[in-house]
């Protein structure tokens, strides 16, 4: 038997990965969604034509950026609802506000008018009854110490040259906003409790605790 059908994953089932930067969504999307024999959706980072404009000036781009990621997560979004879910989601639309354009307005990269033009673009398009949430939400966590290990290892220049007081802030703010939110069911993992990249790592505790949330979830609901 399948490790899905083993531990009651629905087919259907929509997985979305949270976390702030470098803490390893993609490498938990694309572990998961090979066990579980889901597609994938991943930001596209290398095709961006704002970011690495933004990182050089983000009261410039912060906007234009914002604008550019609603417009990618949505047809996404379209795109999983298209195929019926079996989708694993690397980052999840939620934190978009709820991290990143919060973040850069209440810090002055962003002008108030910009941010509320923003907001009421993402209210009007996601917090609607027609906007399906994810089934669960995982949230990755982990010390800031480790994660700017992880940003340094996997190099992105942009990333290297802003200051750590930026992954410092964001790293507190992902800690507020996860204990706060509760538009789905969320799991928590920390990056210390798991191990799916070493020989003898395996991404089957993880499926079997996704399985025990999702039953709960549904149950919730019925
Ligand atoms: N479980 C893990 N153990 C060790 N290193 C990891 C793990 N997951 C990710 N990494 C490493 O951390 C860096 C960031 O991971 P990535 O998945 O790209 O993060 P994110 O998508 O959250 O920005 C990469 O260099 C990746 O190889
Ligand atoms: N909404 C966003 N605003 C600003 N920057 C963002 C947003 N979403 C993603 N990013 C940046 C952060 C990273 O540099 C890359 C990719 O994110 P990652 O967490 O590494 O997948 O995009």
């Amino acid at each position: 038997m399948n490790l899905r059908d083993q531990y009651g994953i629905p087919k259907d089932a929509v997985i979305t990965i949270a976390g702030t930067v470098g803490v390893g969504k993609s490498t938990m999307t694309n572990a998961l969604a090979q066990a579980l024999n889901f597609r994938t959706s991943f930001e596209k980072v290398d095709t961006n034509p704002y970011l690495d404009k933004f990182y050089a000036d983000f009261e410039r781009w912060s906007f234009h950026l914002q604008i550019y990621f609603l417009a990618e997560r949505f047809k996404e979004q379209k795109r999983i609802f298209e195929y019926g879910g079996g989708f694993v989601q690397d980052r999840s639309i939620y934190e978009d506000t709820g991290i990143f354009a919060k973040m850069h307005y209440e810090k002055g990269t962003m002008t108030e008018v910009d941010y509320e033009t923003y907001t009421n673009l993402f209210d009007a398009m996601v917090m609607t009854p027609y906007f399906p949430h994810p089934d669960l939400l995982i949230y990755l966590e982990g010390s800031l110490e480790d994660i700017l290990a992880r940003i340094e290892t996997r190099g992105r220049p942009m990333e290297q040259q802003t200051p750590i007081s930026y992954w410092e802030e964001m790293h507190g703010r992902y800690e507020n906003w996860i204990n706060s939110f509760n538009t789905c069911p969320v799991m928590r993992l920390n990056i210390n409790d798991y191990d799916i990249l070493s020989n003898g790592g395996s991404v089957e505790p993880i499926i079997e605790k996704i399985g025990y949330f999702m039953k709960q979830s549904r149950n919730l609901r019925k």
